[in-house]
């Protein structure tokens, strides 16, 4: 490993580790020797010194089990009554691991409304906060059982991202059943080779995570990617490593390099924005034209009318919206200063024109830069 990330492992005190259900599950059942593992070595850590969060899958890989379904369940119903059955026997597994090192663990099961909502993203936050400084460690998943389409994360990889986020952890560790992001699909490209460190997230690299998740998992590598970039963008490192490979946590920590390094920009993003840009809910879509596109990505201005091509959805004041291209690519998210049927009216006017148009006017900008966040990186 070198210098830098040296360093970064050093002195991260706040890591959350992601472990997936791949690599958790074994034979059709849930893998002990990888969960003893994981929670011997996220215990050693927190005796250590260190704050560890643990968001762990296998939920529906345990239920499948219990069971004796045979397969990953295709149905919503199935899936969901898997997880029930399932989570249980998963915390009780970590808690009596963890136990064992004399340490307590607290199930944390969440919606993306839990998150997706300001206040109630702060209650999640102090909560949490409350579990690390009473020396218990968190073991997060999704809330299965009870989730539908509008209100999913969909996948842990983004969770842990936005828990990362959340919490203002130091370090983010994804562990999986591969040893890293490859170039191409290793099952399909026996020539893929792994990559050491990833400093921007590149076409290319999009394109080699596009393959289908192992028999187990959710979203492979595209949602580790998506994950990554939330992270990078935020001043997160995050490392994508192989969860099967004994003490490969504690290696991280002794400076022992493996798995991919993804490496975060220099300044970390603030708590407010990373919460605009990554985990808010968004109501609706701003489209902006090309003079709007260089002024927001390259030079860090506010949104004004005269850039807006057109607007979608129906939202209220503050409301979080999209900011894309006019060929629908998304730019950033922000925090609307005007309700959806007020930008339709605005809509390619100059600042003068919106008292005139609206009756009143409150703002210039339609989304000031201090509430708006932009995720593509200028060019
Ligand atoms: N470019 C790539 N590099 C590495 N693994 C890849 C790539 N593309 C697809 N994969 C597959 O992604 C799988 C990991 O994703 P997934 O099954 O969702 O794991 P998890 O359950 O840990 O989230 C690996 O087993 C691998 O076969
Ligand atoms: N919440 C689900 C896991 C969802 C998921 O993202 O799985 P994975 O891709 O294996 O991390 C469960 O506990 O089974």
């Amino acid at each position: 490993m070198d210098k830098d990330q040296k360093r970064l492992f050093d002195s991260a005190r706040r890591v959350v580790v992601k472990v997936g259900s791949g690599v958790l599950s074994f034979n059709g059942g849930i893998n002990h020797n990888v969960v003893a593992s994981i929670s011997r070595q996220m215990a050693a850590l927190t005796q250590g010194g260190r704050e560890m969060i643990l968001v762990s899958s296998g939920a529906v890989a345990a239920g499948v089990a219990k069971v004796a379904l045979g397969r990953r369940p295709a149905s919503m119903p199935e899936k969901q009554a898997a997880a029930a059955v399932g989570q249980a026997g998963l915390i009780l597994e970590y808690e009596l691991r963890f136990a064992e090192a004399g340490l307590k663990v607290a199930q944390v099961l969440l919606t993306r409304n839990d998150l997706s909502h300001r206040g109630r993203y702060l209650n999640a936050r102090n909560t949490l906060n409350t579990l690390l400084a009473w020396g218990v460690v968190p073991i997060i998943n999704e809330n299965d059982t009870v989730v539908t389409d509008e209100i999913r994360f969909g996948d842990n990889d983004n969770l842990s991202a936005m828990i990362a986020l959340l919490l203002d952890a130091d370090l983010l560790i994804n562990l999986t059943d591969i040893d890293g992001l490859y170039d191409g699909d290793p099952r399909t490209n026996p020539d893929a080779k792994r990559l050491e460190v990833v400093e921007k997230i590149t076409p290319a690299i999009e394109a080699s995570a596009k393959g289908r998740p192992g028999a187990m998992g959710t979203g492979g590598m595209w949602t580790k990617i998506e994950a990554a970039k939330k992270s990078m963008a935020s001043g997160v490192p995050m490392v994508i490593a192989c969860g099967s490979r004994p003490k490969v946590l504690t290696d991280l920590f002794e400076g022992i390099a493996q798995g991919t390094f993804f490496v975060p920009r220099a300044d970390k993003l603030g708590s407010r924005k990373r919460w605009i840009g990554f985990t808010s809910q968004t109501f609706g879509e701003v489209t902006v034209d090309d003079g709007a596109v260089k002024a927001l990505v390259e030079r860090g201005k506010s949104l004004l009318p005269s850039g807006i091509l057109d607007v979608s959805g129906a939202f209220d004041v503050g409301a979080a919206v999209a900011v894309c291209d006019a060929r629908g690519n998304e730019l950033g998210r922000g925090l609307t200063n005007f309700k959806a049927e007020d930008i339709r009216a605005i809509k390619g006017l100059k600042t003068d024109q919106i008292a005139d148009c609206l009756g009143s006017k409150e703002y210039d900008e339609v989304i000031h830069r201090d509430n708006l966040v932009v995720t593509v990186a200028a060019p």
